[in-house]
């Protein structure tokens, strides 16, 4: 009982209350609050302050988290911004390019024509472009501009073309939209014009969003724009973040500024319709383009790419130098279809622009365009032509440049090396435009004797030479009838062309009329002056109808001619010689002589060898059988040089297919793990079918010798005994054989 009641009065003794420690310390804190609770309300603020704040963050990591950072694809160097400004007819748009540009660049525009292009900071190129006022213009504008100017004019109040490239940007992506207020001085009254600003703005706004940027432009001084007005707007645009269009960058595309037709002048002359090639620079946008990607130009139609260039960059950015602001060097601008730049980049070429007040020179073309295109690699040019003539230099150089058509690497294209001995110029340059041919005709004048020169023929020969090149621009029938002429003299003269002549060869090549000029005889003269002096005595009469001859070739029919009728002729000359010469200077082949020449050589050659040799034998192997005459001739040589290496063939179809189980079971018990007696057995069932065989097919005639030999013999009792005794030598050396091989197997697995 006791030890009930013991257990039930039991009570558990509190732990000990901290006295010291963090525990009481924060124990006395909280009864020193007096009864204040501790968090009452989970996730509410005590502080406004703190509130604040915490709701502002929140805020901001929600609008980071809406404003996704596109990925910036582009490397390098950044096209130009392209900056549209659009607007109603007579608005202002030209006006307020012209006055950026000036504003940019320091430089007045005459005329805004395509895309003009300008280096707006250390970072930024711009590309101004005036939106055409018809809808087609407008859709495509709309594809390329990375920010729009909605020019309105304030006095007048919106027109229908702004809400009508609205409604295009929406469909083809929003760009940066800005709005330019004009003609606001046109306004008297002050309130009534901030009224309608106020209108304005409002109206924007509702079209676009709430707080779109809107400028003021309020009048003009001196027919521009107030300065200030278009610095802040310049401003503006320098320091404006482009977000690019996701479609934009996925795509490459190209905002064209100046366009070539390069077509050979010659086909658009015979088709006026004809496919024309054009070629179209600008700056390559998106992402890149790979050649022979189908390519749609707006407003044309889809075309397919024939090669695209990299080229220099016409208006590149400033040098990343630390500095503040641009210098006035740096401050570029290219604008080709305006007119303006000074310099031009073409594929092969850099051209400087320059007025004519500058140049006295200048080449007044049909246009009337008094523009001057020097080509920098000319200069090459000019400094031979000086050597030459004893001019004023300034006048020179300028008449030289005018008069150039080709530059030098076309021309370095058009010459050739002459691997022949004996020719005293390594490199003879083709040359063709009018100069250039003067220059090969003095060089002539050197080789021939100066009466051949001056007579009647040289100089009709020179003669035709400028008419051909007169005709060049022209295009006359002419041409062609002296040129039949000149085919028919060949065609009586065919012996005489062995003398120094030059050809004149006029063809359409990369876009352009050649005259190219052929050293017609220069092969022929070396080398027959080598091997056939005979041939040079005729050929001093007949120079001068050569020279004739060469002054205007030009159609291919005529060339055909040349080449039949002289030119054959001539050169079967020369490679008599040459044959001759390599013949007797050719080394003896071993390989040649052991195996016979290769029998990839031609058969007509070989032909031609054999009948040689026949030639110069004595005629009588004609009669004599095939096999004779190559006996004769002696050895591989003589008979199978010419047959096909058999054993570079291989008769696949006589290979055993060894994956079929049949062939593989026929040959296991030839092998170590098989039944070698089941192999000997099968041996000779083999054998007896052979014999078989043999029985079938024995009878035979040596048709050679005459003899019949019976495969069935007809004494069968008195061969039995003696097949009976060689089968049994046969079966004894065959099992000798199988213990030899069995015992070779044996030895090579015990010592492996
Ligand atoms: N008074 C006044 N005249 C202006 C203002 N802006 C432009 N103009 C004049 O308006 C005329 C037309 O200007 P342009 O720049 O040729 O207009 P545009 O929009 O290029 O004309 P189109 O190319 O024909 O569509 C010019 O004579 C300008 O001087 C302006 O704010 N106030």
């Amino acid at each position: 009982m006791a030890i009930d009641s013991g257990t039930k009065e039991q009570s558990h003794k509190e732990h000990r209350s901290r006295q010291s420690g963090a525990k009481a310390d924060k124990k006395k804190h909280d009864t020193s609050q007096n009864g204040k609770k501790q968090n009452p309300k989970a996730f509410a603020f005590s502080s406004t302050v703190k509130a604040k704040r915490l709701q502002s963050r929140s805020v901001e990591k929600e609008q980071r988290r809406l404003h996704v950072p596109t990925i910036d694809r582009s490397y390098g160097e950044q096209p130009p911004y392209v900056v549209l400004v659009h607007g109603p007819p007579k608005v202002g748009k030209s006006l307020l390019i012209k006055s950026l540009v000036k504003h940019y660049t320091k430089h007045n525009l005459p005329e805004v024509r395509g895309p003009i292009t300008i280096v707006s900071g250390k970072q930024r190129r711009v590309q101004f472009v005036e939106c055409p006022n018809d809808i087609n213009g407008m859709i495509d504008a709309a594809k390329f501009a990375d920010l729009a100017l909605l020019l309105i004019d304030g006095s007048y109040g919106f027109e229908m073309e702004t809400f009508e490239f609205l409604n295009i940007l929406q469909v083809h992506g929003f760009p940066k939209v800005m709005g330019v207020l004009t003609h606001l001085d046109k306004f008297k009254d002050v309130k009534k014009l901030k009224k309608t600003k106020q209108h304005l703005k409002h109206r924007f706004w509702t079209e676009i969003y709430d707080g779109a940027k809107l400028f003021y432009l309020s009048g003009l001084i001196h027919g521009k724009y107030v300065k200030r007005e278009i610095h802040n707007l310049a401003r503006f645009i320098s320091v404006m973040k482009f977000h690019p269009l996701s479609w934009r960058t996925a795509h490459p595309y190209v905002l064209v500024d100046r366009f070539e037709d390069v077509t050979p002048p010659e086909k658009v002359r015979l088709n006026n319709k004809c496919d024309r090639n054009v070629t179209l620079y600008g700056y390559l946008r998106g992402c890149n383009m790979k050649k022979g990607t189908k390519i749609h130009i707006a407003g044309v139609g889809d075309y397919s790419l024939a090669g695209m260039t990299g080229l220099a960059d016409p208006c590149p950015l400033p040098s990343a130098a630390k500095k503040k602001g641009l210098r006035d060097k740096e401050k570029l601008f290219y604008a080709p279809m305006s007119g303006l730049g000074d310099l031009l980049y073409d594929k092969d070429a850099v051209y400087i622009n320059i007025n004519d007040h500058f140049v006295q020179f200048s080449n007044v073309d049909e246009k009337g365009e008094q523009q001057m295109k020097i080509n920098l690699l000319d200069i090459f040019e000019f400094s031979l032509y000086r050597k030459r003539k004893h001019q004023d230099v300034g006048v020179a150089l300028v008449k030289s440049l005018q008069n150039t058509k080709y530059s030098v690497d076309e021309k370095l294209e058009e010459s050739f090396i002459n691997l022949f001995s004996r020719k005293p110029n390594l490199l003879s340059n083709a040359q063709s435009d009018g100069k250039d041919t003067y220059e090969s005709r003095e060089e002539i004048r050197k080789i021939e004797p100066l009466e051949e020169y001056q007579s009647g023929e040289a100089i009709k020969g020179d003669g035709s030479a400028e008419e051909s090149n007169a005709e060049d621009s022209d295009g006359s029938e002419s041409e062609s009838s002296d040129k039949n002429e000149v085919a028919h003299k060949d065609a009586s003269d065919q012996d005489a062309n062995l003398k120094d002549h030059l050809k004149e060869h006029v063809e359409f090549h990369g876009g352009r009329s050649r005259r190219k000029v052929i050293f017609g005889n220069d092969l022929d003269h070396n080398d027959m002056e080598d091997s056939d002096l005979e041939a040079e005595d005729d050929g001093d009469n007949n120079n001068d109808d050569d020279i004739q001859a060469s002054s205007g070739s030009d159609s291919e029919e005529d060339e055909d001619v040349h080449e039949t009728d002289d030119e054959m002729g001539n050169i079967a000359k020369w490679k008599e010689s040459l044959v001759e010469r390599t013949s007797s200077r050719q080394t003896i082949n071993l390989m040649q002589l052991v195996y016979g020449k290769s029998t990839s050589m031609p058969t007509t050659s070989i032909n031609e060898h054999d009948s040689s040799a026949d030639d110069e034998s004595d005629g009588d192997d004609f009669f004599k059988p095939k096999g004779e005459v190559n006996k004769k001739h002696g050895g591989i040589e003589g008979g199978n040089w010419n047959i096909e290496d058999c054993s570079k063939f291989t008769n696949y179809s006589n290979f055993k297919n060894w994956k079929e189980e049949k062939l593989r079971e026929g040959i296991r018990d030839r092998f170590v793990t098989g039944d070698w007696s089941k192999a000997s057995q099968r041996n000779q069932a083999a054998e007896a079918k052979v014999e078989d065989d043999d029985a079938v097919y024995g009878d035979f005639e040596d048709l050679e010798t005459g003899e019949k030999h019976d495969g069935n013999p007809t004494d069968d009792a008195s061969n039995d005994a003696n097949h009976k005794e060689d089968d049994l030598a046969k079966e004894e050396r065959r099992l000798k054989k199988l213990a030899l091989r069995a015992k070779e197997i044996l030895k090579l697995l015990l010592c492996p």
